[in-house]
């Protein structure tokens, strides 16, 4: 797939409009529209979104955390069947662009065969574009528009992005991975803790994801990290660590087998589910026999007791 900062002509194409910051069911579902149409034009899907998410400019003191990182949601899109993705870097200037002229940039960019969107999509200054302006831009350049309905769980719920935030933000792991239908992870690389888990008895690997990331309620949850090589079972703790404070957010992943030396490598954590939140222990002791507890508990949940 290709990813496109810099526009330049590019000749017929159906579109797919969004933020898809997640890649989740819903969007997944509009993909797979959007890709058969794509099929029967015989024509490439392209998705054009922004290179950050709109919030962040509209919004500047309380932008949303992120559910994919740029190369996460490159990858969850070609994997949904998009051949290419537009990146438009979002600016004060494309915010305050009226819905038409949003449409018109596209036109002289591309032939538009056919655009596909979600029935909630608004786009343009206050967003005021939405499915209506779609349906009559299409008779006017001729082009095929289709508004999908929204993908729910089976309680009825509408699957959104903002909801994988809350569910994170609660916890849920289960929740979260019903709205993606896949596992949530964070990525980076492998840095030096305090060492102290070493200490302790408990070696963890501490793992600084993008700033930008979301991560779910402080605790401790059963995850998996994903090496080039392997895949590790472990027992995270995402938090501040009150007990014995860094004085940073810290994610540290405790591996439940023998663990290869992992400093300074790339990896994935997947998380699965959270046993309990953060606390801070009056001793380190205590601390300690929690942990053990954590890590029993983690085993009989691997099934490795
Ligand atoms: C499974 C697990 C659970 C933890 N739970 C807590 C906790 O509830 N409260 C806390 O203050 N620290 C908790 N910690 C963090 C420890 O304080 C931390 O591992 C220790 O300070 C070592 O940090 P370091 O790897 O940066 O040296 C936990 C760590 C692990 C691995
Ligand atoms: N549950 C859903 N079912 C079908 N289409 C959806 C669903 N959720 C979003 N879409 C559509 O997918 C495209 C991308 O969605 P977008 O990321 O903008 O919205 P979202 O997931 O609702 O995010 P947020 O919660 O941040 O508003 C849009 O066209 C939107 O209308």
């Amino acid at each position: 797939m290709r990813v496109i900062q810099k526009p330049q002509n590019a000749g017929e194409r159906v579109v797919a409009l969004g933020t898809f910051d997640g890649v989740h069911r819903g969007h997944r579902a509009l993909l797979l529209t959007a890709k058969q149409l794509a099929d029967e034009l015989n024509v490439p899907l392209r998705v054009c979104t922004f290179n950050r998410h709109p919030l962040e400019i509209l919004r500047p003191d309380n932008p949303p955390v992120m559910l994919s990182t740029i190369p996460e949601k490159a990858s969850q899109l070609f994997s949904a069947g998009v051949d290419e993705t537009e990146l438009i870097p979002f600016d004060r200037s494309v915010a305050d662009l009226e819905p038409e002229q949003f449409l018109e940039r596209m036109h002289s960019m591309i032939t538009v065969r056919g655009i596909v969107a979600g029935w909630n999509y608004s786009f343009g200054k206050n967003g005021r574009g939405n499915a209506d302006l779609l349906r009559e831009d299409g008779k006017k350049h001729g082009y095929k528009v289709i508004i999908v309905p929204p993908t729910t769980l089976e309680d009825g719920t509408v699957i959104s992005s903002s909801l994988v935030r809350r569910s994170l933000q609660d916890g849920d792991m289960q929740k979260v991975s019903e709205l993606l239908g896949y596992t949530y992870s964070l990525t980076g690389t492998v840095a030096q803790g305090k060492h102290q888990g070493h200490k302790l008895g408990f070696p963890t690997a501490n793992i600084e994801p993008w700033k930008r990331k979301a991560l779910p309620k402080f605790g401790v949850y059963t995850g998996m990290l994903e090496t080039d090589t392997e895949m590790l079972p472990a027992v995270v703790n995402i938090g501040i660590q009150p007990t014995i404070p860094s004085g940073k957010v810290t994610v540290e992943a405790h591996i439940l087998t023998e663990s290869p030396e992992l400093y300074g490598q790339k990896v994935r954590l997947s998380l699965l589910k959270m046993l309990r939140s953060e606390k801070r222990f009056d001793s380190v002791e205590e601390l300690t026999r929690q942990i053990e507890q954590d890590r029993e508990e983690a085993l009989r949940l691997f099934h490795m007791a």
